[in-house]
């Protein structure tokens, strides 16, 4: 036990890390307590409270050497470069560490008075025999001071982010009894900080837990469906979360989260062309490009980095103002998070959702599969399946309930409702958020309708499945990911396998056609009615999207105050879908679109009449739709769409260049090059 005074401590904070003060009370209580060394720690705090420091500061403080095991290397890296910096003493041993290096810190761990203050460990490096007996001797000669358990949620098998090694340090624990431990997380709900405490075998710990309620982050949530261009919508958001458009500089940054490479490459190309800096990032990139990547994002050259959630883990950028999930978190713990690295600085900051059914629809099923393949492997079923099940619920429930979304998060962590005081956008307009929710649920309504075929267990077509079982496959849900060190995963080819299963299920859920040579089939979230349908020769499932969203802009330009709530998306499904049965050919059925498109600019509030002057119903004393994008946050108003029409372009000339993905020797007008069709077609399509 030691008997460091208050003084000691205040000094040993500014001059180690800089800092006049703790953060918190509770950080300094924490600290205390560590520091005095007679019991076992627990700590449950929200992300970016601090932590870090809690045993960073006392290790500084203790004569000995503070173990402390962090699940990634990536994490342990930040954490080594930062203290570092700070010329505190500390290295990591892990795999990828040059021989040489390993052998002096291990001279260091076993000469008489290692200079060392903190030693950096995964938990699998830990168990492994090289390891052991320099661990074993530490013990031995009592030069180990603390025992620190980082991301603490990871030993239970309720948390979201289970490491079965983090089981093992159990084991650990009871190897070295006179060594006090302390656990350290942000998120646990009381059955995981149960677990946690059980699973360390931490005796009587001292608790320290507090609400994660995080009153500088706004929570809101958009119905990606029924916006007629979410990358437009996107990019409003980004304005105005770094507050762009008043030429402010130094305003921070942000991060998109996506679910898969594709969409990290084309969100951030999206972003790019609408005048944003965006890079993507993602385990398909090559080691340099994902750190340039990183570097020009954590400098402030690039505004907005794209990544799937291995991005973000350790990343300690106060100034991020906004979080975006683009696709859906796999679970509410997980989704706090990773929303919670913005406002690091306690400064306001947003967090936000791109909702979307089809895409809750993919992960449910992915979920479900793999929590099927894990007990087929194992033969029975376990509590924790039902356990991941009710997080992935409690995520649904988040974005589709009439509920305060701070309360949801803090009743599912079991803290009590806080005073959430219009820091989401239910509490300060539930009325949008439930005209969302119906505008939501009559889309989904239509969707269902659409469909011949009864639906299997959640929304899919039992007999669809191999061997027409209950499976539904993947084994993780930021698929095309490299697995996180030591994760459980059994590998890439199995990945791809389900990728490739799901990709051909949804395809004939579409419609059951049978792919004909050269066709391109739709994509998963390809709104179209009968998108997977060939009736139409070379007409290509890419140009029948790009009319949708022609048609789609101006039906939604075409809106009129009283005719808001409108489902556009609907609309204008229904009306390419009446075209595309009606139509013979490639070409009559854009001439057709076009024709559509043009009648409804001609007529609509936004559009010009006949003699070219702007409609008078536009005129500002009519609530026009930019004025209903005020009232409605999900919603783009027609004036930031007709700044996005393409630019007119004669026959001869050639076309914008094509995002990446689109480059795929198939013309965007199904086939039809300039000199075929008039001028007027070659302009949109
Ligand atoms: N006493 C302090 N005064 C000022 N800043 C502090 C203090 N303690 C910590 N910080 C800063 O707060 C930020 C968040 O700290 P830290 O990374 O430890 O958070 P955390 O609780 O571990 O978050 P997460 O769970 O997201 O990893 C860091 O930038 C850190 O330097």
């Amino acid at each position: 036990m030691m008997t460091t005074t208050t003084k000691t401590i205040t000094q040993a904070l500014k001059i180690h890390f800089g800092f006049d003060n703790f953060r918190s009370k509770i950080q300094e209580d924490v600290v205390k307590a560590v520091v005095k060394g007679d019991k076992d720690v627990f700590v449950c705090m929200p992300t970016g409270a601090g932590k870090s420091l809690c045993y960073q500061l006392p290790a500084v403080l203790a004569p000995g050497i503070s173990l402390v095991i962090s699940p990634l290397i990536a994490l342990i890296q930040d954490q080594v470069d930062h203290l570092k910096s700070l010329n505190i003493p500390v290295c990591s041993i892990n795999s990828k560490l040059p021989a040489g290096e390993r052998r002096l810190i291990f001279a260091d761990l076993g000469s008489s008075s290692p200079k060392l203050k903190l030693l950096y460990v995964t938990p699998e490096m830990v168990a492994s025999p090289s390891f052991k007996p320099c661990l074993t001797d530490l013990c031995t000669r009592g030069l180990l001071s603390y025992l620190v358990v980082d991301e603490a949620h990871c030993v239970s098998q309720w948390g979201h982010d289970f490491r079965p090694d983090y089981l093992k340090l159990g084991k650990l624990r009871a190897r070295m009894p006179g060594v006090p431990c302390l656990a350290l997380t942000a998120t646990a709900p009381k059955n995981v900080q149960e677990d946690i405490v059980l699973s360390l075998t931490l005796r009587t710990p001292l608790s320290f837990v507090t609400p994660v309620f995080r009153s500088n982050l706004h929570y809101d949530v958009i119905f990606r469906e029924l916006l007629p261009n979410p990358f437009v919508h996107l990019h409003a958001f980004i304005q105005q979360s770094l507050a762009l458009d008043s030429g402010s500089k130094g305003q921070g940054c942000g991060i998109v989260y996506c679910r898969t490479r594709d969409s990290c490459e084309s969100v951030a190309h999206q972003l790019t062309k609408l005048g944003v800096s965006a890079k993507p990032y993602h385990a398909g990139l090559k080691t340099g490009d994902r750190t340039e990547s990183q570097n020009e994002w954590m400098q402030g050259k690039v505004l907005v980095i794209v990544a799937t959630i291995s991005f973000g883990m350790g990343v300690d950028k106060a100034n991020v103002r906004f979080v975006v999930h683009w696709n859906f978190a796999k679970s509410l713990a997980s989704y706090y998070q990773e929303s919670g690295r913005a406002g690091r600085d306690g400064l306001p900051s947003s967090c936000r959702i791109y909702y979307s059914a089809k895409d809750k629809e993919q992960l449910n099923f992915l979920i479900r599969k793999e929590i099927s393949r894990k007990q087929g492997k194992r033969g029975s079923a376990k509590e924790t399946d039902k356990a991941t099940i009710t997080d992935f619920d409690a995520m649904v429930a988040y974005c589709v309930q009439e509920a305060c979304r701070h309360t949801t998060i803090s009743k599912f962590f079991g803290n009590k409702a806080p005073n959430c005081a219009g820091a989401c956008d239910f509490c300060r307009n539930p009325k949008l958020v439930r005209a969302q929710l119906e505008k939501g649920s009559s889309l989904s309504t239509n969707t269902k309708a659409q469909s011949s075929q009864p639906s299997g267990p959640f929304g899919f077509l039992q007999g669809f499945y191999e061997g027409g079982k209950k499976g539904y496959g993947f084994e993780r849900f930021d698929e095309g990911e490299e697995d996180a060190e030591g994760g459980e995963d059994d590998g890439s080819a199995r990945k791809k396998e389900f990728g490739n299963l799901y990709k051909k299920q949804m395809t004939m859920r579409k419609g059951m056609t049978v792919r004909q040579e050269g066709f391109v089939p739709p994509d998963d979230d390809c709104q179209l009615r009968d998108a997977s349908s060939q009736k139409i020769p070379r007409l290509t499932v890419k140009a029948r999207e790009h009319c949708l969203s022609l048609l789609q802009e101006a039906v939604y330009g075409h809106q009129r105050a009283d005719d808001m709530f409108n489902d556009t998306v609907s609309v204008a499904v229904n009306i390419e879908h009446e075209v595309f049965k009606k139509s013979r050919s490639s070409n009559l059925y854009k001439a057709a679109i076009l024709k559509r498109v043009s009648e409804f600019k001609r007529t609509g509030p936004g559009g010009k009449s006949d003699d070219g002057k702007a409609d008078s119903s536009d005129s500002t004393d009519n609530l026009s739709s930019s004025s209903f994008t005020e009232k409605l946050p999900g919603f783009t108003s027609a004036s930031e769409l007709h700044s996005m029409k393409r630019k007119r372009i004669r026959c001869g000339q050639h076309p914008p260049a094509l995002p990446k993905k689109d480059r795929t020797g198939e013309e965007p007008g199904g086939g039809v090059r300039g000199g075929v069709v008039p001028d007027l077609l070659l302009i949109s399509l």
